[in-house]
C-alpha cells in the first residue's frame, strides 16, 4: 500500500492550515488505524509480505544555506510551513507505529517533482499555462531560491524501487540531483515557449516576468542527497533538468482539455485569492 494522499501547496497553507492538519496528520492517523487494523488480521504469508510506503517530502527538514551539504536522511527535522510541519507530524506518527506496533512501514521524502499532470498551482504548470494566457509570471520575491528538481516519472521508479526492496522502518531520500533558482527555472520555460509556441507579438515570453510579495517563512533552499537510496537499492534518476522539463512544456502543450478541466471553479478561486487576477 502506498500513501500519496496529502494536502501538499505551501500557499495554501498559509491561507488555511485547518485542512492541512486534517488530512496530513488526523488523515494520516486514520490511515495507520485502519491498516493496522487490516494488517493483524491477514493470513500468516500476506502479513509478512505488507507494507505500508508512505511518500512525504524534503520540506521536513527545513531550509539551507547556499553552502550547506543537501539533506540526507539524518537530517533534522525542522519544518518552516504549516504544509512541511504537517508533513513532519504525519511522517513521525509512520515511525511510532511501526516501532510501537511493529507495522511494517517504509518512508520517501522526496524534492520538487514536476512533469505531466501536475496541479497548476505549483510554479512550473503555472508558469507555462500564464505564459500561454498572456498573463503575469509572478516570481515571488527575488527569484533566487533554490529548489531541486525531480521528473515525475523518476518519482515513480524510486517508490516503485523502495517498495520492492527497502528496508522496514527506514527512510529514503529522492532527489534528480537538479538544483535551479527559481527565476533560471522560469527563464528556462519561457526559452522553450518561445522556441515550440512563439507569442505573435514575437517577443519572449520572459518579457510577462513579474515580481511580486514574497510567500510568508519562505524556505531559501532545498536539496537531497539521494545517495542512500542509490547505494542501496541501485536507483538512479533517468532525466536531466533540461530532458524532463522540455517533456513537461510539450505535454501542456498537447494537453489542453485536461487544462480547461482542470482551471475552472475553485482553482480561479483561488488564483484571483493568491494573485487576485
Ligand atoms: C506558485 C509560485 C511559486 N513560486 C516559488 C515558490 C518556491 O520557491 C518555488 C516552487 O514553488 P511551488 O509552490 O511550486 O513548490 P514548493 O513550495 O517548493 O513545494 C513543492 O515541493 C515540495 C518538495 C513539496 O513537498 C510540496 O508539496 C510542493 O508543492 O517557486 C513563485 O515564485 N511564484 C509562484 O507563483
Amino acid at each position: 500500500m502506498i500513501n500519496f494522499a496529502a494536502e501538499s501547496h505551501v500557499d495554501r497553507s498559509i491561507h488555511g492550515p485547518d485542512d492541512f492538519i486534517q488530512t496530513n496528520v488526523v488523515g494520516t492517523f486514520n490511515l495507520l488505524e485502519a491498516v493496522r487494523a487490516y494488517w493483524q488480521n491477514l493470513p500468516a504469508d500476506d502479513k509478512a509480505a505488507f507494507r505500508l510506503l508512505h511518500v512525504s517530502t524534503d520540506e521536513v527538514y527545513g531550509t539551507l544555506a547556499a553552502d550547506d551539504a543537501p539533506f540526507a536522511e539524518i537530517h533534522a527535522y525542522a519544518p518552516n510551513s504549516p504544509y512541511s510541519a504537517s508533513k513532519a507530524a504525519s511522517d513521525h506518527l509512520v515511525r511510532a507505529w511501526h516501532h510501537t506496533y511493529g507495522l511494517p512501514v517504509l518512508t520517501t521524502n522526496c524534492s520538487n517533482n514536476y512533469g505531466p499532470y501536475h496541479f497548476p498551482e505549483k510554479l512550473i504548470p503555472l508558469v507555462i499555462l500564464n505564459a500561454l494566457a498572456g498573463k503575469p509570471l509572478p516570481i515571488y520575491g527575488d527569484g533566487q531560491q533554490i529548489r531541486d528538481w525531480l521528473y515525475v516519472k523518476d518519482h515513480c521508479s524510486a517508490i516503485r524501487r523502495v517498495l520492492e526492496a527497502g528496508q522496514l522502518g527506514e527512510t529514503y531520500n529522492v532527489g534528480g540531483w537538479n538544483e535551479k533558482a527559481n527565476l533560471e527555472v522560469v527563464h528556462t520555460i519561457c526559452a522553450l515557449l518561445d522556441e515550440l509556441q512563439p507569442r505573435a507579438d514575437g517577443l519572449s515570453y520572459a518579457e510577462q516576468i513579474t515580481f511580486v510579495q514574497d510567500r510568508l517563512g519562505h524556505d531559501r533552499r532545498y536539496a537531497i542527497d539521494a545517495r542512500k537510496l542509490e547505494r542501496e537499492l541501485g536507483w538512479k534518476p533517468t532525466e536531466t533538468f533540461e530532458t524532463g522539463v522540455r517533456k513537461t512544456v510539450e505535454w501542456y502543450l498537447g494537453n489542453s482539455g485536461w487544462i480547461a478541466n482542470v482551471t475552472s471553479g475553485a482553482y480561479r478561486d483561488w488564483v484571483q485569492q493568491q494573485y487576485g487576477v
